[in-house]
């Protein structure tokens, strides 16, 4: 891996969620213990079920949130509160829906520049040339520039999105599900465009997506999350070819539902996805795991490392009495 840039260690994230009007808050633990290193000009893509903490994680990454407990460290740095406007520098969103995420009433210049003027960079006409440029490098005419978002498709809304994203030179993308509101011709448009844009600018992005084609084409890297944890992170290529975590595999042969607004793999595990506030008892993922003995619902699973990733089950720790040298899922 190149040097990092980016470093989760051991980050959680826990709300209280009130249940019912008069019921006591309960702590629901949306990211659990994340351990992650995004390395200069990667593709970390991020896969799991709905509510699995995705999005949770990556709002802790741009500053919306903050963690719980652990440390967000870019170059090394840890960010602390203070440091959440100059993070936001370094560090941009790509929503799912540019619909939502773009202001209706402001014109194209007006959305593109905001980050310029929230951070006070440049006089109006520096940041007018910067509009400019920026829509020219995702592909989109200057005539765009007093128009509004109603007025274009969605492909070119998301690339709108890309602008304002970029015009901050950051260095890392935070792309959450950013093609699945899109048509599908205008999908692989936007995945190129993302693709070049990264080769062009050494970007690392983490790219979170419940399309795992997607995945597969994009990333340098998979990172499986269930329940708030990482069950299994391996560079793709191993990642696609022999899944570790029976998690993995069972949402590697997942059928895709139709509606991408759905954004939820159909992973055919019969037992529904578990309450997070009342996680089953030792390994999170033992409800549904076909595999499952009883040390998986006394024992929770630690993170091992295997080659170039880690994995969580106890098919794959050595001092656990399940382990299995050959096991692969
Ligand atoms: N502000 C909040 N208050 C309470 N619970 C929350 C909050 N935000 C998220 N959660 C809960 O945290 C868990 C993780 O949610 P999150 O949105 O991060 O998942 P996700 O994987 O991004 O799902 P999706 O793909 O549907 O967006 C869910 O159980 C969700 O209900």
């Amino acid at each position: 891996m190149t040097a990092p840039v980016l470093e989760l260690k051991n980050v959680t994230k826990t709300y209280h969620v009130k249940q019912g009007l008069f019921g006591k808050p309960k702590p629901l633990t949306a990211v659990n213990d994340v351990s992650l290193t995004l390395g200069r000009g990667e593709v970390l893509g991020l896969v799991g079920e709905s509510g699995c903490g995705k999005s949770t994680l990556a709002k802790i990454l741009l500053g919306l949130e903050m963690p719980t407990s652990g440390q967000v460290l870019v170059d090394g740095e840890e960010i602390n509160g203070q440091d959440r406007l100059a993070l936001a520098r370094r560090i941009q969103p790509i929503f799912q829906d540019p619909y939502s995420s773009l202001n209706p009433r402001k014109t194209i210049a007006d959305i593109v520049s905001l980050p310029l003027r929230v951070h006070g960079v440049g006089d109006a006409a520096s940041r007018a040339k910067s509009v400019r440029e920026t829509l020219d490098l995702v592909g989109l005419p200057a005539r765009v520039l007093n128009t509004y978002p109603s007025q274009m498709s969605g492909g070119q809304r998301q690339r709108v999105a890309i602008a304002r994203a970029l015009i901050m030179h950051p260095e890392i993308v935070i792309c959450d599900e950013p093609t699945s509101a899109l048509d599908v011709s205008v999908q692989s448009q936007i995945l190129n465009l993302l693709n070049d844009l990264r080769t062009e600018f050494g970007l690392t992005y983490l790219f979170i997506s419940h399309d795992l084609a997607v995945v597969e084409h994009l990333a340098t890297r998979v990172a499986v999350m269930y329940l708030g944890r990482i069950v299994e992170e391996a560079p793709v290529a191993t990642l696609f070819e022999a899944p570790r975590h029976p998690y993995g595999r069972a949402l590697l042969n997942s059928v895709l539902t139709p509606d991408p607004s759905l954004g939820v793999p159909d992973t055919q595990l019969g037992a529904a996805y578990p309450n997070p506030i009342a996680p089953p008892s030792g390994c999170h993922f033992h409800p549904r795991c076909p595999f499952v003995q009883d040390h998986c619902r006394a024992v929770a699973p630690r993170p091992v490392p295997i080659g170039e990733g880690h994995v969580e089950c106890h098919l794959h720790d050595p001092d656990s009495p399940m382990y299995r040298a050959d096991f692969t899922v």
